[in-house]
């Protein structure tokens, strides 16, 4: 799988159809997260999920910890893919993968200051049951490891870029001003935004910065020579 777009951050119907029209590949929706602060009800994320075309995918990203509970839930909301930002441990992902082999799942890896050699330990403990891993960002001033609007060191997700025997999706503070330079630098398979595409003022995704986002991916990755394939 290479050269994949998601665009995370759904908040209702009008907004998926907008991301779908421009061209991006996934759509993540955000849910059970620790401050309940969704944009979003489980019954609206399940409604626009349903009329998701099978060429385009619908992505729970979740901070959800237990196999069981995450298993249950994409059942609930009739998705296939799973985003798992919280600290999941190789066991609960193992069980996961036990009782749900269809769901395809990613993986969080949170960059911080120098912590690739821990980020590192946890892609060779989580690879065999995961299928992409996805880095993101840390804001030490919230403790928020998603949907931060802030950029990390790219240089620790292109090791990890290297090492990993999984793919690895890029997020953090990307925008269609800087996604071309992440992808040259970091080769990921995926890349993925959610702050960077929205209005300031009405906190919406702007229709034109979804544009120029999945144009300048596209761009960037047939420059990489590893095109679509998803
Ligand atoms: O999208 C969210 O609301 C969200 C909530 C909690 C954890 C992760 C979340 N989103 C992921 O964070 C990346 C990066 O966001 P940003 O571009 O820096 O704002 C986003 O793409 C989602 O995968």
């Amino acid at each position: 799988m290479h050269g994949l777009i998601q665009v995370a951050g759904v908040i209702d119907q009008a907004e998926a159809d907008l991301i779908v029209e421009e061209g991006a590949d996934w759509l993540g929706f955000a849910l059970r997260l620790p401050a309940k602060n969704e944009d979003l009800s489980e019954a609206d994320a399940a409604a626009i999920i349903k009329e998701i075309q099978p060429e385009h995918r619908g992505v729970v990203i979740t901070y959800l910890t237990e196999a069981e509970e995450i298993k249950a839930f994409c059942g609930e909301l009739g998705v296939t893919a799973i985003q798992l930002h919280g600290d999941v441990t190789p066991g609960e992902l193992r069980t996961l993968r036990r009782i749900a082999p269809d769901l395809y799942v990613l993986k969080s890896l949170v960059v911080k200051q120098d912590n690739v050699d821990e980020l590192a330990g946890i892609v060779d403990e989580a690879a065999e049951w995961v299928d992409m891993f996805i880095t993101d960002s840390f804001n030490p001033a919230t403790g928020a490891k998603g949907a931060t609007g802030l950029l990390h060191d790219w240089s620790i997700s292109a090791e990890l870029v290297r090492i990993s025997p999984r793919p690895l999706m890029l997020a953090g503070g990307l925008n269609p001003g800087n996604v071309a330079a992440a992808i040259a630098e970091v080769r990921p398979a995926a890349v993925d935004a959610h702050t960077g595409l929205e209005d300031p003022v009405t906190r919406r995704k702007d229709r034109v910065k979804v544009r120029t986002f999945v144009a300048e991916a596209r761009r960037a990755f047939a420059e990489l020579g590893t095109g679509v394939v998803v």
